[in-house]
């Protein structure tokens, strides 16, 4: 029994070998995203990073018996961390306090990012680029804005995880239809604060809500994560829930990089859908390859709410994007 299981994860692992890095894996998702990518068998290469905290998280995971080797670095060792990396995921940065929005850490997030690109685009110019660290509407444009001026920024290769919308929708939704969350799949569309926040509820299974459900459920959606801001009490945001969705959109990209068909994901990208009417990055279920996005999809139909919803959101989105370019030409 121990040799058959030995002998299919070897097969996996050895059919596609990554090297993942995750950049704050000392910290609250940092953890628990660490410990879940340890657990991929097409990790074979986890590299771990933060400012303080990151040998210890290493030697730690390290122990569990799947095939991966973990390193931990200190600041010093950002080249050799990232040095080969096929993916980075990027959950550095400070997270809300009660009464705070994400729109509130842009200040302190912003550079953070930025120095971090910077060190992707010298040492991973090739690697796919996960950005979890908050505002994502911002956070996202100031990753692109940094590879650019490098002369590295490859498109496809960059992504706003908003992969936690998508986990909250299903949960929320199968509280109120009184169903198995499993089998819930809904749409998320815009972007990943408040009203950019678009749940796509026409193309669930659940699109006879009458009005006052559906606009609560959708006020929940977009607002889930001040629930646990709330319920920490200022001991920080979600972690657990965001780890993994960090990790299901992780182990997406690399199912994608590993040429599995069919692999589909919304999340904030560089996206054609809107660019016209100025909105350069959008959510949308993005098909992912082995060059990473492979194809953006449209928002197929929407109801004459979720029409009004979208454009809302565009409102909101073209300032959060603007912020993020603006804060790289003015602090390169
Ligand atoms: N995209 C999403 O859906 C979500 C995003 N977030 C965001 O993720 C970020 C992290 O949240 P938590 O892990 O709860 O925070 P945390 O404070 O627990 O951990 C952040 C980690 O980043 C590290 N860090 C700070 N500056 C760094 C740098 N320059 N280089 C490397 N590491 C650095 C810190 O040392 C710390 O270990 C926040 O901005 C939060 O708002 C949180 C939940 C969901
Ligand atoms: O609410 C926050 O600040 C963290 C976050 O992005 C989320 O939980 O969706």
């Amino acid at each position: 029994m121990i040799s058959k299981i030995a002998t299919r994860t070897f097969a996996s692992s050895a059919a596609s070998a990554y090297k993942v890095s995750v950049l704050g894996a000392g910290g609250g998702i940092g953890q628990p995203l660490s410990l879940l990518l340890k657990l991929n068998h097409k990790v074979t290469d986890l590299s771990l990073y933060d400012l303080k905290g990151a040998p210890g998280v290493a030697a730690d995971v390290s122990h569990i018996p799947t095939n991966s080797t973990v390193k931990g670095y200190e600041p010093e060792g950002l080249p050799e961390a990232l040095k080969g990396s096929d993916v980075v995921v990027i959950p550095a940065g400070v997270p809300r306090k009660p009464g705070m929005t994400r729109d509130d850490l842009f200040n302190t997030n912003a550079s953070i990012v930025r120095d971090l690109a910077k060190a992707i685009a010298d040492h991973s110019p090739k690697a796919a680029i996960l950005v979890i660290s908050n505002p994502v509407n911002s956070t996202v444009p100031i990753v692109a804005e940094v590879l650019k001026s490098k002369g590295v920024y490859d498109p496809a290769k960059l992504f706003g995880v908003t992969t936690l919308d998508v986990l909250r929708a299903s949960r929320f939704i199968s509280e109120v239809a009184g169903t198995n969350p499993v089998n819930e799949k809904v749409t998320v569309v815009g972007g990943h604060s408040g009203v950019t926040i678009v749940p796509l509820l026409s193309q669930s299974n659940h699109k006879d809500l009458d009005t006052e459900t559906r606009d609560a459920l959708i006020h929940r959606i977009q607002f889930g994560g001040d629930e646990v801001v709330k319920a920490k009490n200022g001991a920080g945001s979600a972690t657990l829930s965001m780890a993994q969705a960090g990790a299901r959109f992780a182990g997406s990209v690399l199912d994608g990089l590993a040429g599995e068909t069919d692999v589909v994901e919304p999340s904030f990208v560089d996206s054609p859908l809107f660019k016209d009417e100025g909105v350069d990055f959008f959510s949308s279920k993005v098909t992912l390859g082995p060059s990473g996005v492979k194809t953006v999809h449209p928002l197929g139909n929407l109801s004459g709410h979720e029409e009004e919803l979208v454009k809302t959101a565009k409102d909101t989105l073209i300032k959060n994007i603007q912020k993020g370019v603006d804060f790289v030409k003015q602090n390169p």
